[in-house]
């Protein structure tokens, strides 16, 4: 009997790239809607809802989003044709590239990105998907290390559309890569390409400074993984580049509230660096795999604005994966490994 040609035999397959969510516009009005959405899930602020509306709607809302928009609108991008968030540019290179990486491999699947927050939305893309016949689904967060405030509210937010839907696509989740070797392995890169130029920092008058998001002390002892995973990631990558204890620190930054967060956190640390005697840092920030606010702005400009007042002297950030090579074809092997059985 001749074969079905594959286009007709295999379901349609797709990879949702989905990251956390940004602004629109660098605006008081969009950055009011997107706080406004990201902080009143449950996930992320897991305060009772009858404590933190009147602290969100009250106070947060109100304040917040003109501080945050000229912040944002220091690092909007505007590169040729592309302009936006660096959150949203990057996500959207890194699912073409993706894509277009898989197909060179002969895969027949398409890939999307989503925001968790904002536009495109996980249902907006879910959406457009079936109508497109897709009915297997690949959910790629682009956080490599696991948290519920992040990996499990896009799992909420794709639970969700799926309890509107009557007839759903086959689908799976990826829930972490923070120990994947090709994560580490184009982190590593990363970090060489920046020393090959700079030079290796000696552990003495110069460091390296791991910074990773922060979270809730209280979420760590809950149970969130999350602490573990980058403590992980950042010992994998510190042997990859045969670094010795001395030589790196690990980081973390973005508090929010008034609350106990994982420690220790970055800019203070790296201000007693500087007061300690350390000329020079470089800072990475290997849970980030785009880069956004939280890297351009607080790493990039506040805390080296902190280093230097300290009394440092050279301050370097190591920019993300963004749509390095090296990172594309290590998320289409970690795509891949998750596909296996679907192509
Ligand atoms: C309020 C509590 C917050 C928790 C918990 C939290 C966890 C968390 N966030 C990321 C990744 C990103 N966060 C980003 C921005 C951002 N995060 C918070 C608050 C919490 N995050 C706020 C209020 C903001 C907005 C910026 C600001 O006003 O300060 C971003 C960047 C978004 C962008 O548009 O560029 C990322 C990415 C992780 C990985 C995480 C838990 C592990
Ligand atoms: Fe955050
Ligand atoms: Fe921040």
């Amino acid at each position: 009997m001749t074969p079905l040609p594959s286009s007709m035999s295999t379901p349609k397959t797709a990879v949702l790239l989905c990251n956390l969510g940004t602004p629109d516009a660098p605006t008081p009005a969009a950055l009011r809607r997107y706080l406004g959405e990201f902080l009143s899930d449950q996930r992320v602020v897991e305060l009772p809802r009858f404590v933190w509306w009147p602290i969100l709607h009250g106070i947060i809302l109100r304040v917040r989003p003109a501080k945050s928009a000229k912040k944002y609108a220091s690092i909007w991008m505007r590169d040729g044709d592309t302009s936006g968030s660096p959150l949203r540019v990057w996500t959207e290179r890194q699912a073409n590239a993706l894509d277009a990486q898989l197909k060179a491999s002969g895969q027949h699947v398409t890939v999307r990105y989503a925001m968790r927050y904002g536009s495109p939305s996980i249902a907006q893309q879910l959406d457009a998907l079936q109508a497109e016949g897709v009915q297997r689904i690949l959910i790629l967060p682009a956080y490599p290390q696991y948290s519920a405030t992040t990996t499990a509210s896009v799992v909420d937010a794709v639970a969700h559309w799926t309890s509107k839907i009557r007839s759903l696509p086959e689908l799976r989740f990826v829930n972490r890569y923070h120990d994947d070797t090709g994560y580490i392995n184009a982190l590593a890169a990363r970090i060489n390409t920046h020393w090959a130029q700079h030079g290796r920092p000696d552990g003495k008058i110069s460091k390296l400074v791991l910074s990773f998001h922060g979270l809730p002390e209280r979420n760590r002892t809950l149970g969130d993984p999350y602490y573990d995973e980058c403590q992980t990631t950042a010992r994998l990558l510190a042997e990859a580049l045969r670094l010795t204890p001395d030589q790196y620190l690990v980081t973390f930054q973005s508090r929010f509230g008034a609350a106990k967060w994982l420690q220790p956190y970055t800019e203070p640390t790296v201000m007693a660096l500087a007061r300690s005697g350390v000329q020079r840092v470089d800072v990475a920030c290997p849970g980030f795999t785009s880069d956004c606010i939280e890297t351009l702005e607080e790493i990039d400009q506040e805390v080296r604005e902190a280093f230097l007042t300290s009394g440092g002297q050279e301050f370097r950030y190591i920019p993300c994966l963004n749509d390095e090579l090296a990172w594309i074809s290590a998320l289409e092997r970690i795509a891949q490994k998750h596909l296996s059985g679907w192509l």
